[in-house]
């Protein structure tokens, strides 16, 4: 863009600069001619004199040969004007050359020939004129299309709001869909914690029933014992008298046996006497036998048939009771026999019963083995829901008495597996003092420091994936933060704390994944210390920005092996700022933060992710009271409570989701803020002191710590995630400022063109000098140097954005290309080019300005030195690039390579310590 002001480039001697409408003399203004920043080579450049009115206008007219230099004047040669007014001569003829043309004939006249101008010249002038006031008027036609072009542009970017405003929404329902997510995960989490319950009270049912069972059992076991037991004393007692009377019935059929075979004896004895005394009576007959002998006969007759029937009765009698023993014996058999049936039958139903036990038994060993799962699994939710929400982890570490400290009580009364911390009140010993706390993590004094970092590797690899994390300790002074992020002093690898682990991972990592990705690791390291901010590595104070919002322009070393990390750290620490307290001899009293930046290029997609790791050592949190300070000491604690505050308020107002979050309060949250926001990950490391003398500020911390770890900040995401509608809407939040900025510029032009340029006509035509000369020349260096910076500007940006085929970089590419459609008519009017085109080959687009500022007269010093011209533009680059600094992050502004950490390291030694 140019006008007719464009021409009034530089100034002459700063304060009363003038424009070549009025210059004192010929040779004055012949002088300022080729300070011009517009002025072009001649195509023979060579040869011409500057000077010449000739040389002002282009090789191929002729325009010049209507006037040649005689001792010092110029002579217009009727015939040339002649030869001017006929051809088309002036329409070729750059600007210059006719304002060179009008001030020639000018000087001529009014100088030279006391005001009279002959016809001829005169009519040439008013031809000039009047093609300067067409050129105008194509420069205010081609503003006007400008403008217009603007407007649809704007509308343009307007639909592009609502679109992307649409988005917005979509992410909104998005949230909707995620938190009727995490709501269903939630009511699922109830169900299995109610299954949890259910299967407890099943497993304390079964406990129960199990017991009443072996109690039964064993009843019915003793009972079967002695059952069995009387049942075989029983039978043995059967068995016995079975056999007792067996032998005795066999005795007494022995006997009967042998009575009936005596009786039979005595029958067969009895009948011989009967044939004896039969004989004997025939003998009486024959020899008289005798009555009495008869008698006898008949009397022992009579008593062997008593005996014999006696006999038969005791016999019948034997046998009923053999019969009766006998079938005793049947039914005894019998029930043994049942006896027996019945005791298998029970045996049997104990068996089935005991498997019945031994598999509910088993069922109970699979529940509770079961319970524990689902224990790991609720735990495993419960984190994946703090992952989908966001929380800021908060790990607690409780750090071991110190050798030399003597036996204290501790305030820990216990630390669960599952990240709960139970507290005891050392005033209220008992229930009443307990406090219960519960954290993501809680570490035992006996914690290593690679468990701790094993925990936390995740975390710090995921900056490898473009996300970024911000890890903090927080405690009271001598609670071990720098022990945990640092480690003690002269650590051993063993002993190294999460700041010597995390950058070594990262570079280790980087290394085994570089034939697929190229990274790039940086440090910085930075101090804060009562409210300034400290490079730690160059031992320079840096320079915070007067916005305060971006990172200090801390100088940054590349992290390239092991022993890099080493010295970097080694330096970085003993430049930090130590020394005692009334609680702590070694205490630190500044904020300690080291920044890993992380660039990836993907080799085979060529896509870039950028991720950074905050890694802050926070200054002791205990009160000002208790540290018995004044003075200097007075005024760092109230230093470091400030900022401590506000960097509660800061993550408090986040968790409240409130529209304004305080980053300026404090120069750690403006530190901090990238990676305090939504898109980072945040750890808290709250460092506890078990002494029961540290009760109230364990507490103190304990309770804030809670606090923060209820926070959700909402899920981190990448800078690889290139649709992210965050991204986007800065990108728009920027295109809108640009848009504004170049209303404000049209706008100024507008007034360049519609208020000065008559005046200066009417200036001229009386004769006046016009001071508008220096403003011109003003607004013009700031046009360019906006146009520089946003060229520059431009490149950061799409560097920073290179990710794939982002929308935010489309945006952008759309931006440019529309940028140069705009400026194609001048490109096309090359009639106009000598006031469009400040150079021959810049035809540079204007791009972004700042807002009008209040115009001041530019020394000759300040403009005619570029390196102060570099250091202003540099320093609006800086300024607006901070302004935008959620556009592109900082390691996206490409690392400054300091060094390598050696020549650091020797140029530490020399330099400026601060303590
Ligand atoms: N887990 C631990 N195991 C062994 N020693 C520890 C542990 N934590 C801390 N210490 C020791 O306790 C002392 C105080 O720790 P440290 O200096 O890290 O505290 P701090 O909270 O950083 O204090 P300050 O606020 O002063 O910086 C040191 O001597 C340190 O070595």
């Amino acid at each position: 863009m140019n006008s007719l002001t464009d021409q009034s480039g530089s100034s002459h001697g700063g304060s009363t600069p003038r424009s070549p409408f009025s210059p004192s003399s010929a040779h004055e203004r012949h002088k300022g001619l080729p300070d011009s920043r517009f002025q072009r080579p001649l195509p023979n450049s060579s040869a011409p004199d500057p000077s010449s009115p000739g040389s002002m206008l282009h090789g191929g007219h002729k325009s010049h040969e209507a006037f040649q230099m005689k001792q010092g004047r110029f002579d217009l040669q009727a015939a040339k004007i002649s030869e001017l007014m006929k051809s088309n001569n002036l329409d070729n003829a750059p600007t210059q050359s006719l304002l060179s043309i009008v001030n020639g004939i000018l000087d001529e006249t009014i100088e030279r020939k006391n005001g009279e101008i002959p016809q001829r010249v005169a009519s040439l002038l008013r031809k000039v004129v009047q093609e300067i006031e067409r050129r105008i008027s194509t420069q205010s036609e081609h503003l006007r299309t400008q403008n217009s072009v603007f407007k649809a542009r704007e509308e343009k970017y307007q639909s592009r709001i609502k679109v992307l405003e649409t988005l917005a929404s979509g992410t909104s329902e998005e949230n909707e869909i995620a938190t009727r997510q995490l709501r269903r995960i939630k009511t699922e989490k109830s169900k299995l914690e109610e299954k949890k319950k259910d299967k407890e009270e099943d497993m304390v049912r079964l406990e129960k029933e199990n017991g009443h069972y072996n109690l039964e059992i064993f009843t019915l076991r003793r009972e079967l014992e002695t059952t069995k037991k009387a049942y075989e004393q029983q039978c043995l007692q059967m068995e016995s008298q079975t056999k007792v009377a067996t032998a005795g019935i066999e005795d007494r059929v022995k006997e009967l046996e042998q009575m009936r075979e005596d009786a039979t004896t005595a029958k067969t004895a009895l009948e011989e006497r009967v044939r004896e005394l039969e004989e004997m009576g025939k003998e009486a007959n024959v020899v008289k036998m005798t009555l009495e002998e008869k008698s006898k006969a008949k009397e022992m007759e009579e008593k062997s048939e008593l005996k014999n029937r006696s006999w038969s009765q005791k016999e019948l009698s034997y046998r009923s009771f053999i019969s009766f023993q006998f079938k005793a014996l049947q039914e005894l058999r019998f029930c043994s026999k049942s006896i027996k049936e019945e005791i298998l039958k029970v045996q049997d139903k104990y068996t089935a019963e005991f498997s019945q036990l031994g598999r509910k038994l088993l069922e109970l060993g699979d529940a509770a083995a079961n319970y524990h799962e689902v224990l790991t699994e609720n735990q495993k939710l419960f984190n994946e829901l703090q992952e989908l929400k966001g929380n800021i982890r908060v790990y607690c570490r409780v750090r071991p008495f110190l050798r030399g400290q003597g036996a204290s009580k501790t305030v820990v009364e216990n630390i669960g597996d599952h990240g709960e911390l139970v507290v005891l009140n050392p005033t209220k010993p008992g229930k009443d003092g307990l406090r219960k706390f519960r954290f993501n993590k809680v570490y035992s004094p006996a914690s290593t420091q690679a468990e701790v970092f094993s925990d936390i590797k995740p975390l710090v690899r995921s900056v490898l994936d473009g996300y970024n994390v911000c890890i903090f300790a927080y405690g009271q002074t001598g609670s071990g933060k720098t022990y945990t992020m640092t480690g003690p002093d002269g650590a051993s690898e063993e002993e190294w704390g999460v700041n010597y682990r995390a950058l070594n991972d990262l570079f280790k990592i980087s290394q085994t994944r570089k034939s697929n990705i190229a990274y790039e690791v940086g440090v910085q390291m930075v101090e804060i210390y009562n409210e300034q901010v400290r490079d730690l590595l160059s031992g320079i104070l840096s320079t915070t920005q007067q916005n305060g919002l971006a990172v200090p322009d801390a100088s940054m070393y590349p992290v390239t092996s092991t022993s890099d990390v080493l010295e970097l750290m080694s330096i970085g620490l003993q430049n930090r700022a130590v020394s005692s307290t009334a609680l702590n001899e070694r205490s630190s009293r500044s904020h300690s933060i080291v920044t890993v930046h992380v660039r990836g290029k993907d080799l085979k997609t060529g896509s870039a992710l950028y991720g950074n790791l905050h890694l802050v050592d926070l200054a002791g949190s205990e009160r000002v009271d208790r540290s018995e300070v004044t003075g200097d000491r007075l005024k760092e604690a109230q230093h470091i409570n400030k900022s401590l505050s506000a960097l509660g308020d800061v993550i408090f107002s986040l968790a409240s989701k409130s529209s304004h979050v305080p980053y300026r309060n404090s120069k750690l949250t403006q530190l901090l803020q990238s990676s305090l926001g939504g898109r980072a990950k945040t750890l808290m490391f709250v460092q506890l002191n078990p002494d029961i003398t540290s009760y109230s500020e364990s507490m103190s911390t304990l309770k804030f710590a809670e606090r923060v770890s209820g926070v959700e900040l909402g899920a981190a995401k990448s800078s690889k995630d290139g649709r992210d509608v965050r991204d986007l809407m800065e990108q728009l939040g920027s295109l809108k400022d640009t848009i504004a900025r170049k209303d404000d510029e049209i706008e100024r032009l507008h007034l360049l063109k519609d208020i000065n340029y008559p005046q200066r006509l009417q200036r001229k035509s009386l004769g006046q000098s016009d001071d508008f000369n220096s403003e011109a020349g003003d607004s013009q260096l700031s046009i360019e140097d906006d146009s520089r910076f946003q060229q520059d500007y431009t490149r950061q940006s799409r560097h920073s954005v290179t990710d794939g085929e982002t929308l935010a970089s489309s945006i952008d590419a759309e931006y440019d290309d529309e940028t140069e459609s705009i400026d194609a008519p001048s490109a096309e009017g090359r009639k106009t080019e000598s006031i469009d085109a400040p150079s021959a080959e810049g035809r540079k687009p204007l791009k972004i300005s700042d807002k009008p500022k209040p115009v001041t007269p530019r020394s000759s010093t300040t403009t005619s030195r570029p390196l102060d011209k570099l250091k202003q533009v540099a320093t609006r680059t800086s300024n607006i690039a901070k302004a935008t600094s959620g556009l592109s992050s900082p390691s996206s502004q490409g690392m400054k390579k300091t060094g390598s950490a050696s020549n650091l390291l020797k140029s530490s030694k020399d330099s400026k310590r601060w303590s």
